[in-house]
């Protein structure tokens, strides 16, 4: 049977996903989460006539020739305005932020005015009018659009929120991720490891991975080969609420590979198994009731590259974020062979040359192997029956980001 090319496995996978709904969380805790719907400005911001400069509230008539003796009257300070009013040869002190008194119409500033005895000043240079004047509503005004729907919230946006009157927002629900390593021979980091025996690390990259991407994680821990386990195990995601399962190791065909059968005895409808790629030709995937399921295989590469391409897309529409894989055009810094009927993703490390990106492809693909993964940057894309290419050749890199 033939393989299931990459972009269609996607297709599939993405199918009918939707946002998941919104939920309000405190503005304090909004940082990295999505905008679910559109926000509008709750104030008017700034709510009046500030000061934008410290000095003394005037009226630009009074200082058109210079110098111009001033009385001052009174102070308005920021949180604390003066509530008389600005009257010909007279003057306010003002500081930044505080609102302008009624009757003046531009600010001097203190470094151009001299005091003089008696609470009077010295206008030492004319100001035009409204000069320091920050209007009513230069930022924001109740009721204008602040901030569009889907928008990824960070700093600069949690912060106008906040100017804006929010004490809460609506947010899209993080999506669960169910992770479910799979394996007699595994460990966890710092457990006594047998002869026989590896440390687990596919749940740990899967799980920032999906994290980076928005997720909230259900760590499942690690089941042994053992299929009525792991059906327990899958339906323990499914009754917890996951959005998606993802299940590491076991996909393949040997004898101990019995995660499709635990998903098919779950319940799980099976859309695929295997596709055209490489690392990760025994990628699955399925539905069990609303919760996706993602079998990915158990080499540590595999299983990151798929995620890379599969569950980041899926997460990122599950929790409304943009997501945009970030492919590049490069030329190779050593040879290729040509390439077999699967889309291939060579680790490599791309790096800006004179004329462009250069992609040097590691010379060990072993899917096994993390540490080519944890340096490469990028993977270089062939697709299905490429012909062998030769250094300075032009390639397609994706930037892993
Ligand atoms: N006869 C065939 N054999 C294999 C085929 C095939 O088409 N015919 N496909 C190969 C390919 S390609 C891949 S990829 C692997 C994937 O196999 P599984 O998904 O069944 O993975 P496992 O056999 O369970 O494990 C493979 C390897 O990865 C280690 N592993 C598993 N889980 C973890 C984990 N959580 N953390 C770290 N390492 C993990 C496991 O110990 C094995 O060494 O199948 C090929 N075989
Ligand atoms: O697809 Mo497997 O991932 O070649 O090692």
């Amino acid at each position: 049977m033939a393989l299931l090319p990459v972009d269609e496995a996607l297709e599939r996978i993405l199918d009918g996903v939707k946002p998941l709904p919104e939920e309000a969380v405190r503005i304090a805790e909004a940082d990295g989460r999505v905008l679910a719907r559109a926000l509008t400005a709750a104030r008017t911001q700034p709510p009046f006539d500030a000061s934008a400069m410290d000095g003394y509230a005037v009226r630009a008539a009074d200082v058109e020739t210079t110098p111009a003796e001033l009385d001052v009257i009174g102070e308005s300070a920021a949180g604390n305005r003066f509530h008389g009013k600005v009257g010909p040869g007279q003057a306010v002190r003002i500081f930044t932020g505080a609102p302008v008194p009624e009757g003046a119409d531009t600010i001097l500033i203190q470094e151009n005015a001299q005091s003089l005895a008696d609470g009077r000043i010295e206008a030492l240079h004319p100001v035009e009018k409204g000069r320091h004047i920050r209007r009513a509503g230069l930022d924001f005004r109740l009721g204008q659009p602040m901030l569009e729907e889907g928008r990824l919230l960070g700093a600069a946006t949690i912060g106008l929120a906040a100017a804006g009157g929010h004490p809460t927002l609506p947010v899209t629900q993080r999506p669960l991720v169910a992770v479910l390593a799979t394996g007699d021979e595994l460990v966890l980091p710092g457990e006594p490891c047998g002869p026989d025996q590896i440390v687990a690390s596919n749940g740990f990259a899967i799980g920032a991975l999906a994290r980076a991407e928005g997720a909230r994680i259900l760590d499942l821990g690690i089941i042994p080969d053992d299929a009525g386990a792991i059906t327990a195990a899958v339906l323990r995601a499914r009754d917890a609420g996951a959005h998606v399962l993802v299940t590491l190791g076991g996909a393949s065909v040997g004898a101990r590979d019995l995660v499709r059968q635990a998903l098919l005895d779950a319940g799980m409808s099976l859309d695929f198994w295997k596709i055209a790629m490489r690392p990760g030709k025994p990628l699955m995937f399925g539905r069990l009731d609303e919760m996706r399921v993602l079998g990915l295989p158990g080499n540590p590469v595999s299983s990151l590259v798929c995620a890379h391409l599969f569950l980041r897309p899926l997460v990122a529409r599950l929790g409304q974020r943009a997501f945009t894989p970030d492919l590049r055009s490069a030329v190779l810094s050593a040879p290729l062979r040509a390439n077999d009927e699967r889309r291939d993703y060579v680790r490599a490390s791309v790096a800006a040359g004179p004329d462009g990106l250069i992609a040097t492809p590691f010379p060990v693909q072993d899917s096994s192997m993390l540490t080519t993964l944890a340096a490469s940057n990028a993977l270089i894309v062939r697709e299905p029956g490429a012909a062998a290419a030769e250094t300075g050749a032009r390639c397609r890199v994706l930037l892993l980001g």
